[in-house]
């Protein structure tokens, strides 16, 4: 790997909507900035520094508060950068984990000092070598009091997943809904499926994030619109929302950030539904003792 790139706009337009106060972007990341955080040997893809800064800068162009951010897999389980961001946010930033499953209780307890609150399980194999389910398990229980699980699959897997997600002893929160083929419309097989998984549990949450990712058509984003909207009025309790700012791995299609956060309005239309998906849902995950 020698070229390193960059998959955020460089401009990204001041959304039309606005957030209401408090809003948390509940999905970003960090990269490096690499002279102090450098890349992990295993990293699948190298990206150009997107650090803390940039972050929140972005954060108060697009009107949010807050941030939650999730180690990147190009940051193997070192939570250096991740913990940078947090501790450089003044309070409103927290974090998700990536963790080598083996890590003590004491390594966990630092974690959860320096911010964090879940730890993340991605099962994409383009990002990953292993997803060792059986270590994961281990590790799930005998996270930090008030922790989760992010878990990060693709839908194709979803069914195979299914047995380890039922075991898993703590809270659950899906990424970008286990990537539904949204062409297929709200009643899809796809969504039909992650229908039944939030069905299974009621402590399953998901992030309504990354029409970028999940719609071919692209900007302005119809298709997941329509498959999204009627997902997050029916669990309006457990979604939340965020950017997916510095989108890794989406060189070839960035998206613009201020149109994502124009898209908050189609998937939820209501005042009182952006206000749980955008500030009581994340609040309850990630800041609870403030509620
Ligand atoms: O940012 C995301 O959520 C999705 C990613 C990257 C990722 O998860 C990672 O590097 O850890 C992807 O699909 O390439």
């Amino acid at each position: 790997m020698t070229d390193r790139i960059v998959s955020w706009h460089a401009s990204p337009s001041k959304p039309r909507y606005t957030p209401p106060a408090g809003a948390v972007d509940a999905h970003c990341h960090v990269f490096g900035p690499m002279a102090e955080f450098p890349f992990s040997p295993k990293a699948k893809y190298l990206p150009e520094d997107a650090g803390p800064d940039m972050l929140f800068a972005l954060r108060d162009q697009l009107g949010f508060a807050r941030n939650v951010i999730v180690q990147a897999s190009c940051h193997g389980t070192n939570n250096a950068a991740t913990l940078n961001g947090i501790a450089r946010s003044n309070g409103k930033a927290r974090g998700v984990a990536v963790v080598d499953p083996a890590i003590s209780e004491a390594e966990l307890a630092v974690l959860h000092e320096g911010g964090m609150r879940g730890i993340r399980f991605n099962f994409l194999k383009r990002l990953v070598d292993d997803a060792p389910k059986d270590k994961f398990l281990e590790v799930a229980a005998r996270l930090p009091k008030g922790w989760h699980i992010v878990i990060y699959f693709e839908a194709d897997i979803l069914a195979e997943l299914r047995p380890f997600i039922d075991a898993l002893p703590v809270p659950v929160v899906v990424d970008h809904m286990g990537r539904p083929d949204v062409t297929q419309g709200p009643d899809g097989a796809d969504m039909k499926a992650f229908r039944a998984l939030l069905d299974s549990r009621d402590d399953i949450w998901f992030k309504a994030t990354c029409p970028d990712r999940l719609d071919p058509a692209g900007d302005p984003w119809n298709a997941f619109a329509d498959a999204v909207a009627p997902l997050v009025a029916d669990y309006q309790d457990r979604v939340i929302w965020g950017t997916d700012w510095p989108h890794p791995n989406m060189e070839t299609n960035i998206p613009d950030d201020g149109h994502l956060v124009d898209m908050i309005p189609r998937i939820a239309a209501t005042a009182e539904l952006q206000q749980k998906l955008l500030v009581t849902n994340p609040m309850r995950l990630y800041w609870p003792e403030e509620l």
